[in-house]
């Protein structure tokens, strides 16, 4: 399977783009005229140039307004489509895209169309030339691909196919599964894109929103499956404009382009296999079973800091590593592993960072697989030399420089017996059974990359975006959750420095993991535990109890209990949330303990903004800087 991405999709000058287009792994490019027209070298310079980087040039676009036209009109358009051949001529690309025409004075008629293309076939064929037909969204007459097919059908020329466009089909809510009745060797070029479902004019939508497949809300997979049942066997490519990507990294981008398009290709061939031939085998979406731990790189005064707040929450040191400054804190199934370690991964985090989430543990099915998977996604595995008495459990770079180890059942669930000596001291605890979730921070334009990441290795969904109130500014939230539940995690993109989360970004070294989340089944009889064994909790204002009293039915007992604990609340139809927060610790970072009832899926999103005042209101107390 042929993969593409079009040079708009990426930031940068046509030189930069080819070369990350082409160090993400794809075999060709479109060609958007802008950008070659923008570069200073002759089009057969530039078609060289692509081929030297190992790409082949695809597809030259757009060639805009030209079926439809009046007499006058109509002859000056076959000139500037003889001008356009020419350049394709010497780029060495042998397939314009003919996008519908929106000319105001497009008469229309799917007879006169058909017979402008069918010229324009005669005139390509005579140079070995090929032209694709797309219908925008927004087109004059044309905005259907099924109307676009039937002015190819009846143009009736061999160099005269059609282009299909994710994006222009189910951004109109045309059902892709029409696509099934067009012949496969008619469909010159397929293009994919994903959007964000919101309401707004097409072709607004289309130039600024589109994004990688998965990372929207289209069903890219059912339009692409029905492409693949039609026998096509072109090129898939990307077509994403998108303001976000414009400025963003090149390489970032298209390797998120690629990574999309593989994770795509690969749903379609399990989903129809009986039409997806020679799309390469990878393992399915991994079922993440588990946070199996969190490990920090901590060192000085923070890791006795930190050692301090564990014990406050009935944490025990349950061992000490056999061969590293590194300690195994234990309750329920909650495991922090603290590395004070001065050399390899821990140490390097420590010194970019300070005190920082370094890496994350989770329990799956099977490793290799998982890494498997993940490299054929592009991520890059990691190794560090292992130490005496180590086990070598796999692992992968995950994002911001973190990284990811995968223990399963054979002999890596025995790492903690194996690596840790254990120690005698036990404490009560405080009821808390497992990791609920891991909050990573990130700044806004790094979400959806970091939500790619997840979905497509992971067998995660998304759910849909919120706003979490600052008092210094906006921070948009995403969770991201296995369908059991087990396994989840919130991306939080901060815009601007001032805000809890953006401190957090700027103080460190770009987004990680800024709170976890433990979970307890009974959250007043943890807050009790809590109270003896010295926890400090996050104090809220005594004004957010009062509109608990008023927007909840709650009982006067439990309310006051809450009150006194600190407890937040939230309900929403399915079942409540409660949640208790640390104050912070090295600086933006804390813990928050979380009790779920029913069936409710959410993170308390409504209560961000009293949380997150009452964290600033700390700082502030604490002479720390105030954000
Ligand atoms: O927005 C546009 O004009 C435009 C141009 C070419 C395309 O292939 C497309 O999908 C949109
Ligand atoms: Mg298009």
């Amino acid at each position: 399977m042929k993969t593409g991405i079009a040079t708009v999709s990426i930031s940068g000058n046509l030189e930069e783009k080819i070369e990350a287009i082409a160090a993400a792994g794809f075999t060709g490019i479109e060609i958007f005229e802008q950008d070659f027209i923008a570069d200073i070298r002759s089009p057969r310079a530039v078609g060289q140039r692509i081929r030297d980087a190992g790409l082949e040039v695809m597809l030259f676009q757009p060639f805009r307004d030209f079926e439809g036209l009046p007499d006058g009109l109509r002859a000056k358009a076959f000139d500037r489509a003889e001008r356009k051949f020419d350049v394709m001529q010497e780029l060495g690309c042998d397939l314009v895209l003919v996008c519908s025409s929106v000319h105001p004075q497009a008469l229309g008629g799917i007879d006169r169309a058909a017979a402008d293309f069918a010229e324009l076939g005669v005139r390509a064929a005579a140079r070995g030339l090929r032209v694709g037909y797309e219908a925008l969204a927004w087109g004059r007459h044309v905005n259907d691909h099924r109307d676009a097919w039937e002015i190819v059908r009846r143009a009736d020329h061999p160099s005269v196919g059609l282009i299909l466009d994710s994006f222009h089909t189910l951004g109109r809510g045309i059902d892709p599964d029409t696509i099934r009745r067009i012949p496969g060797d008619r469909i010159f070029f397929v293009q994919l894109a994903d959007a964000p479902a919101i309401e707004m004019d097409p072709l607004y939508w289309s130039r600024h929103f589109r994004n990688m497949p998965g990372e929207g809300d289209l069903a890219v997979t059912d339009f692409m499956r029905a492409v693949m049942a039609t026998g096509y066997d072109g090129p898939i490519s990307l077509e994403i404009f998108n303001d976000q990507f414009r400025g963003g990294s090149p390489g970032t981008i298209a390797q998120d382009g690629h990574r999309s398009l593989i994770a795509l290709m690969d749903e379609v061939r399990r989903a129809e296999p009986a039409s997806s031939a020679g799309i390469p085998a990878l393992p399915a979406p991994i079922e993440v079973r588990d946070t199996a731990f969190v490990e920090f790189a901590a060192q000085g005064s923070d890791l006795i800091a930190l050692e301090q707040l564990l014990e406050s929450m009935g944490f025990r040191r349950a061992g000490r590593h056999v061969s590293k400054q590194v300690t195994l804190w234990q309750q329920g199934d909650i495991r922090f592993v603290l590395n004070a370690e001065t050399g390899g991964h821990a140490g390097t985090a420590w010194n970019a960072r300070g005190t920082t989430v370094c890496d994350i543990g989770l329990s799956v099915g099977s490793a290799p697989d998982t890494v498997a998977r993940a490299t054929a996604l592009g991520a890059r595995p990691f190794s560090q030399p292992l130490g005496p008495g180590e086990l070598p459990i796999p692992a992968i770079r995950g994002l911001g420089g973190s990284v990811m180890h995968f223990i399963d059942d054979g002999t890596l669930s025995e790492v903690w017996d194996v690596e840790f000596r254990p120690e005698d001291g036990s404490t009560p605890g405080a009821g808390l059974t497992r990791i609920d979730h891991v909050a990573q921070t990130m700044t806004y334009d790094e979400m959806l990359s970091w939500s790619l990441f997840y979905t497509t290795l992971f067998d995660m969904q998304k759910a849909p975006m919120v706003d979490v109130v600052d008092p210094d500014g906006l921070v948009r939230s995403r969770a991201i959750a296995s369908p059991t539940g087990k396994f989840r995690i919130t991306l939080n993109g901060a815009e601007t420095h001032r805000t809890l989360a953006g401190a957090f970004l700027a103080e460190g070294f770009g987004g990680t993991v800024q709170h976890v989340a433990l979970a307890t089944d009974d959250i007043f009889a943890t807050a009790a535990a809590l109270a003896k064994t010295g926890f400090a909790p996050l104090d809220l204002s005594p004004n957010y109890f009062d509109d608990l009293a008023a927007r909840f039915d709650l009982e006067p007992d439990m309310l006051a209990q809450m009150r006194a604990a600190n407890i937040l609340y939230d309900a929403d139809g399915t079942g409540e949330f409660f949640q208790l927060y640390s104050r912070p610790f090295a600086g933006q970072m804390f813990l928050e303990i979380v009790e779920r009832r029913g069936a409710y899926a959410g993170y308390g999103a409504p209560n961000a903004p009293f949380r997150i005042a009452a964290q600033k209101r700390f700082q502030r107390v604490k002479g720390m800087p105030a954000t």
